[in-house]
């Protein structure tokens, strides 16, 4: 004779029981957020109190002082910042004309490109040529190759 199993009653057991104030937490947390990119000095809105626009390879760009996070403002073709050995370069008009192409330039957009640059094995009208780009210089306390008394690796330009 067979006789049919029932299975055994199986109690649901919620392992995470909802917490009657979650949704006031995540509430806090979303309004918190929220007042904190507000504040956040970094935000891209901060943008229009940063240094007016210069003219690239003019005297006054070896006297001006830029950031990092401002370098990273200008990461797209059309307004295209670069730093190398501690200096800024804005190369938007030269992308097109880079031998090495505008692609492999694009990937450094509003970062550093000190190794980049030296690993390709420029020449010195490379060298040269940075002047040409030039809007400022990384402020001391930013800077890896320029500092005074520190080692200067051997083919950085002057
Ligand atoms: C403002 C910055 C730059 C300037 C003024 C510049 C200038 C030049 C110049 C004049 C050349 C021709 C070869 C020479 O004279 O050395 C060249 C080639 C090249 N550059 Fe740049 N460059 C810059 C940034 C970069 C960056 C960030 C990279 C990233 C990897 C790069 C990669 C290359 C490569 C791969 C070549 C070789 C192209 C070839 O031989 O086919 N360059 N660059």
């Amino acid at each position: 004779m067979t006789s049919v199993q029932t299975p055994p009653e199986v109690t649901l057991i919620n392992p995470l029981p909802i917490n009657q104030d979650s949704t006031t937490d995540f509430d806090m947390m979303a309004l918190t957020m929220a007042a904190l990119r507000f504040v956040n000095p970094w935000s891209v809105e901060a943008k229009a109190q940063w240094s007016e626009k210069i003219e690239p390879g003019t005297p006054e760009a070896k006297d001006r002082v830029i950031t990092l996070v401002e370098v990273s403002a200008h990461d797209t073709p059309q307004d295209c910042w670069v730093v190398i050995y501690d200096r800024v370069y804005d190369i938007s008009t030269f992308l097109d004309e880079h031998p090495g192409g505008a692609e492999i330039m694009l990937e450094y957009a509003g970062r550093d490109a000190s190794t980049a640059f030296r690993s390709s094995g420029h020449s010195k009208a490379a060298n040269k040529a940075l002047e040409r780009f030039l809007v400022g210089e990384l402020p001391m306390h930013e800077r890896m190759y320029r500092r005074p008394g520190g080692m200067r690796l051997s083919d950085i330009p002057e």
